[in-house]
């Protein structure tokens, strides 16, 4: 093979440092890229596929954007979710002989990248990195972008990565290779895609430099582990300094509500489950904050709800104070406008690319903070008053800039015209001679002028020639010979220059050239200055950001008539007209029906909950569990009172949330759920299932619901709120002593069905199922022939099998009728030795379910009666055996309802 030029020899071996990732190789004024990476930056980029010789067989494929406008590129690779890696010329081309150094100046990853679409106003961009060692899982996550940095640890748990990188919805994750593996596999959960970076290298010194001696001596050994390789991948990436990674926030994962992925987007915190959008979420109703930084915190809380009582209770004091303050959140909101966002100013300051827009930015930013404090020191808050006194004002920081930048700074910073007068004696006198030279060559053009009488002579300037006296054609026959020295003809001028103004020239460019290199180092020195002070930029971020959410969340409370909840010492949950509060603020003007909760040890602490489709029963259950999240954030709660205790951990399995998930069936994600909630739940925990059970058979489902209910309440004992379509499961609040039946209640006249959405005791009798339909617009063949159906089925059945049947609600009357267990089963005996024998087999699934509980919710007489003795049958004697033996109450469900698939295949070779 022949040998490549030394240029791509010299390519090739800088292409080996970023395997995984674009190589920009800078020549000259353009980045290019070759072989596979031009191919498939051309398509990515929609560019130019080119090829050139290179040495080697063939020609080189080639491709290449122009460095003035690589930024852009290089942000659409990035939002495409690949690296970009930088490689620039070390040595000026100019002067040095042979080939220039070249090498990799920064890589630019979608969780390190500072600019471009990828980063939002309000929301953080996060680089995490995952580790394990020794069966102790660390987690980091750092946004480059405003300097903030979080660890944590925990004894190793799949589920706990999981949920945790949920939370951080990060761009990027590095980390051991193994947990990469299993994340990856998981990834379809998290909410954006993300890049996955296997990286195992520590670099211990580089982190303990950092961070500093005294945070690193406290850090727990496998946090200590995970920062010391975050460390090394991020100075691997960017070659540079990282100041304004300075503070390490470590935090305690049981200091936290834990929300997994699934209820998270089930309950719309941040995004809508359809739409994916902000709108319609919590955050979107919540969201009041006048800053960026304030809009971030936000967020965070939401996604981190807090379970101690302490730091809920200050915060509630803060909402609480304000919440009656009308004028003066006024006054913090006019205040909090002003300000500009002081993380990612100071994430750009630290990263060297801050102008002197930015430090206007930060300085009109640090003008408004004497104002803020004032606010909060002489305010009726503990809460307000402590972030207040701690607050530093960092006057010298705005002072400096006030004195060093002029008010309408450029957007370069090495083309002068940033610094201001008198800031600077030697800048001052440049700006004098180059002003004075100037004068002069004004003089010079009035004076030609007359001696010339050229009235449209002038003299002008560009960068080639520099200063020329320039004569238009038709007035050259005017000029005396040899006036000027002839320098450059054009087609309708001549231009000329004089050894004057040559002169003048050069000193006028000489001042400028060191007015420019001068301006430029002051403008460095005072971003080293500031850049020197970011951790107490960042303290003070921190505070704006608290004192914006506080304002926030009391704006909200007070607009949308929340009350303060009242954090219970023990168990009880006590609500009294709770409401949702997006689907409250999406209604039209008090059209929303508040509804109750009472979730407590004596009266009971399951509610089943019936009712027909569309009776507001999904809408309820994710009420109750916002209302504990707002709590737990430390908002107040849109209800007319509230008790609540501190909840450890929500799992919710509602709506269609599952559905987005590819490959799996919903029923099995539905099991896989329920199989974590019975290992992770505790009786501290609040459950929410929605039509629990509903992926499978009738008989199954309802089977599995019962068993789970039953493991809810007899070994979690926790708080749930579980509907379902299963209206014979009511019996079940007979055996279960802390289980309640309720239903959402609806008004039937003439053939029209009111949902009235107002949760009512006891259970519903009919689902409204094709009503239901109706109203969706399904065709009315349809709609005829499943009432036509239904009647058929009701007519099989004798009067009074309310479960089959359907509702027996009057006109006028609100509670359904109580459909009680001895009065369905009953009627589910009768209406079993009547049913169509297409309806047999599932009769025949009811006997199955009567042999799954101890306690067989109902039998098929039918099918009983049929049954052959046992003595005659071995295969029966066996399945009875395998019945009995079965240890129900030591099983999961997933392994019951593995059971009851074996006693169903075994059955139908009875
Ligand atoms: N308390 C309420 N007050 C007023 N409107 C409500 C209330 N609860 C729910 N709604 C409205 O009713 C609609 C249906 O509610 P929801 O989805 O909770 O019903 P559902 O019983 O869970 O139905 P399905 O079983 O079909 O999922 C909601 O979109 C909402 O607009």
């Amino acid at each position: 093979m022949a040998e490549y030029t030394p240029m791509i020899q010299q390519y090739l071996q800088v292409k080996e440092g970023a395997k995984d990732a674009f190589l920009f190789f800078r020549l000259g004024d353009f980045y290019e890229m070759f072989f596979d990476d031009a191919i498939l930056a051309s398509k990515e980029l929609e560019i130019t596929l080119t090829a050139r010789g290179g040495g080697g067989d063939g020609k080189i494929p080639m491709c290449g954007v122009p460095y003035h406008a690589a930024e852009g590129y290089i942000q659409r690779l990035i939002e495409k979710g690949y690296k970009v890696a930088i490689c620039e010329q070390l040595e000026d081309p100019a002067t040095t002989k042979g080939m220039v150094r070249r090498d990799i100046v920064r890589v630019v990853t979608p969780g390190t990248v500072m600019e471009g679409k990828i980063i939002s106003d309000k929301s953080n961009n996060y680089l995490v990195c995952v580790t394990e060692s020794d069966g102790m899982m660390a987690l980091s996550a750092c946004d480059l972008t405003t300097g903030e940095l979080y660890v944590t640890s925990v004894l190793s748990g799949a589920e706990w990565l999981r949920d945790e990188i949920g939370i951080y919805e990060p761009a990027e994750v590095i980390g051991d290779a193994l947990l990469l593996d299993q994340l990856r596999s998981e990834s379809s959960l998290l909410a954006k895609p993300v890049v996955y970076t296997p990286w195992e290298k520590r670099d211990e010194e580089l982190a303990r430099r950092q961070f500093g001696e005294a945070a690193w001596v406290r850090l727990e050994k496998e946090r200590g582990r995970n920062l010391s390789l975050l460390i090394s991948y991020l100075s691997e990436t960017q070659r540079r300094s990282l100041a304004q990674l300075s503070q390490i926030s470590p935090y305690e994962p049981g200091h936290y509500m834990i929300l997994d992925p699934f209820t998270r987007r089930n309950l719309e915190l941040t995004e809508t489950v359809r739409e994916r959008s902000k709108k319609g979420s919590l955050l979107w109703l919540l969201d009041r904050t006048e800053t960026s930084m304030g809009a971030r915190l936000l967020r965070r809380r939401i996604d981190k709800p807090l379970l101690q009582r302490a730091p809920i209770e200050r915060r509630l004091e803060a909402v609480d104070y304000l919440y009656n303050q009308f004028i003066m959140r006024e006054d913090l909101r006019l205040s909090l406008k002003e300000i500009y966002d002081l993380e990612r100013l100071v994430g750009r300051i630290a990263f060297g690319s801050a102008n002197g827009r930015d430090m206007n930015a930060l300085k009109l930013s640090l003008a408004q903070i004497p104002a803020l404090k004032q606010l909060c020191m002489t305010s009726g808050s503990a809460t307000l008053r402590e972030i207040g006194e701690a607050m530093d004002e960092c006057a010298e920081l705005r002072e400096d800039i006030g004195q060093a930048i002029v008010d309408e700074a450029p957007v370069s910073v090495r083309d002068g015209g940033i610094i201001r007068a008198g800031y600077h004696e030697r800048l001052d006198e440049l700006r004098e001679a180059s002003t004075n030279g100037k004068r002069w060559i004004a003089e010079l053009e009035a004076k030609e002028r007359l001696a010339t009488g050229i009235k449209s002579l002038k003299i002008g300037y560009n960068k080639i020639f520099g200063y020329y006296i320039e004569i238009t054609r038709s007035n050259l026959a005017a000029l005396p010979e040899g006036r000027y020295e002839r320098k450059q003809t054009l087609a309708n001028a001549e231009r000329f220059v004089t050894p004057e103004l040559k002169e003048k020239e050069a000193l006028i460019l000489e001042a400028q050239d060191k007015m420019t290199d001068l301006e430029y180092s002051l403008f460095i020195a005072l971003r080293d200055r500031i850049s020197s002070q970011i951790p107490r930029l960042q303290n003070l971020a921190e505070q704006v950001a608290e004192i914006d959410v506080y304002q926030c969340l009391a704006a909200v409370s007070a607009e949308h008539r929340f009350v303060k909840p009242k954090l219970s010492d023990g168990y009880d949950l006590r609500i009294e007209g709770g409401r949702h509060p997006v689907v409250e603020a999406v209604l039209k003007e008090s059209a929303f029906i508040a509804n109750g909760s009472t979730l407590a040890k004596e009266d009971g602490n399951i509610l089943l909950i019936t009712g027909p489709n569309m009776a507001g029963k999904s809408t309820y259950m994710r009420q109750v569990a916002l209302i504990c999240i707002l709590a737990q954030i430390g908002c107040f709660v849109p209800a007319a009172s509230a008790e609540v205790p501190l909840i450890d951990r929500i799992f919710t399995r509602i709506g269609a949330a599952d559905d987005l998930i590819g490959g799996q069936s919903t029923f099995m994600v539905e099991m896989a759920d329920i199989q974590v909630m019975t290992e992770k739940a505790t009786a501290r925990s609040l459950i929410i299932i929605d039509e629990l059970g509903r992926g499978t058979s009738t008989s199954e489902g309802m089977a599995i619901a019962q068993a789970v209910i039953e493991y809810v309440h007899d070994t979690i004992a926790c708080k749930a709120l579980v509907s379902t379509h299963f209206h014979e499961l009511a019996h079940l609040q007979e055996s279960l002593l802390g289980l309640r039946n309720y239903s959402m209640a609806v008004q039937e006249s003439g053939d029209k069905v009111n949902f009235l959405r107002k949760l009512v005791p006891g259970a519903a009798d009919s689902s409204y199922g094709i009503y239901c339909a109706r109203l969706a617009g399904l065709p009315e063949g349809i709609i005829d022939r499943a009432y036509g159906l239904l009647q058929s089925i009701e007519q099989a059945a004798p009067p009074g099998a309310a479960v089959v049947a359907g509702g027996e609600v009057q006109a006028g009357n609100v509670a359904p009728a109580p459909a009680a267990a001895a009065q369905a089963e009953s009627a589910y005996k009768e209406a079993a030795v009547s049913l169509e024998p297409n309806l047999l087999e599932e009769s025949s699934e009811v006997v199955q379910l009567s042999i799954f509980g101890e306690e067989p919710p109902r039998r098929g007489r039918k099918a009983a009666a049929a049954a052959p003795a046992a003595e005659d049958n071995p295969l029966l004697k066996a399945f009875i055996a395998s019945v009995r033996d079965a240890d129900l109450m030591n099983m999961t469900p997933l392994q019951q309802m593995g059971l009851l698939n074996d006693l169903k295949m075994k059955a139908r070779e009875l």
